[in-house]
């Protein structure tokens, strides 16, 4: 089981500080873990901390994994590379590895992620053809084809339509139970992330303000304090849980 922990974590660009000291208790691998927060609050930040790519004190703590086991995916991805859909995730395989030989497991790897996103009809068409969902998904694919310990993944859903988002959660939830990974999801929707993330992380202000099981987080004095709405927990007609806005907070 991977896990992933954060202890006293700053994150800096160059001089301005976004976090201080962010504490997370271990995160377990197997299920989805959800990471809210208002605009700016500093997800995207966190991320690349975690990922490596901005500076500061603390410690981000790896159980079972290191950071080259990492993928994170960001909020807006280029795709302007004059290759197909398929070279492009056979690309991200390749990356780092030093050589273009591939062997049978890695052409199946390709495989096996276009038929786990449902893309294998895009695999011959062109990156700069493709819609902004269709993108999505496809970034999606290049993240997941190395079979990451650990995934960051920045608002991954936000170009889907819902059926595509249903599809696409339900294809990483089972990715991480089958492999362990710690997968954390950048979500702005608390209903998506209420029916998916068994753990969730909520920050504002540069502060990790909560973390622990989604609906012990995502109370209604939470929500009020991040975003300035009262709302209320109910059940769906199927027994799920869900967030009622009522309206900016009185
Ligand atoms: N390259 C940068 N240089 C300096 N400040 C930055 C940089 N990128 C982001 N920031 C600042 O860091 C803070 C956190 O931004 P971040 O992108 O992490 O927020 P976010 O929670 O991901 O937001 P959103 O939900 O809008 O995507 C903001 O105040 C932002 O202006």
């Amino acid at each position: 089981m991977v896990t992933l922990e954060l202890d006293r974590v700053e994150a800096r660009y160059g001089r301005k500080t976004i976090y201080h000291s962010a504490t997370v208790p271990p995160i377990s691998g197997g299920t989805l873990t959800a990471l809210v927060g208002p605009n700016a609050a500093g997800k995207s930040t966190l991320f690349r901390r975690i990922a490596g790519q901005l500076g500061g004190g603390g410690r981000v703590i790896f159980g079972g994994a290191d950071l080259s086991d990492l993928r994170y995916m960001p909020q807006d991805t280029g795709m302007n590379a004059a290759l197909t859909v398929y070279e492009s995730i056979i690309l991200a395989l390749k990356q780092g590895q030093g050589g273009w030989s591939l062997r049978v497991a890695e052409l199946k790897a390709v495989q096996s992620v276009l038929t786990r996103l449902q893309i294998a009809d895009l695999a011959g068409r062109q990156l700069a053809e493709l819609s902004g969902g269709q993108r999505q998904l496809v970034s999606m694919a290049q993240t997941l084809v190395s079979r990451p310990k650990v995934l960051l993944m920045d608002e991954p859903t936000s170009a889907l339509d819902l059926f595509r988002q249903h599809e696409v959660i339900d294809a990483l939830r089972d990715y991480v139970a089958e492999t362990g990974a710690v997968a954390i999801l950048a979500l702005h929707d608390l209903n998506q992330v209420m029916r998916t993330c068994t753990t969730t992380i909520a920050v504002a202000g540069g502060q990790v303000v909560a973390s622990g099981p989604t609906l012990e987080v995502l109370t209604p004095s939470l929500i009020r304090q991040l975003y300035g709405v009262d709302a209320r927990v109910e059940a769906c007609s199927r027994g799920c849980p869900m967030m009622i806005v009522d309206g900016a907070a009185a």
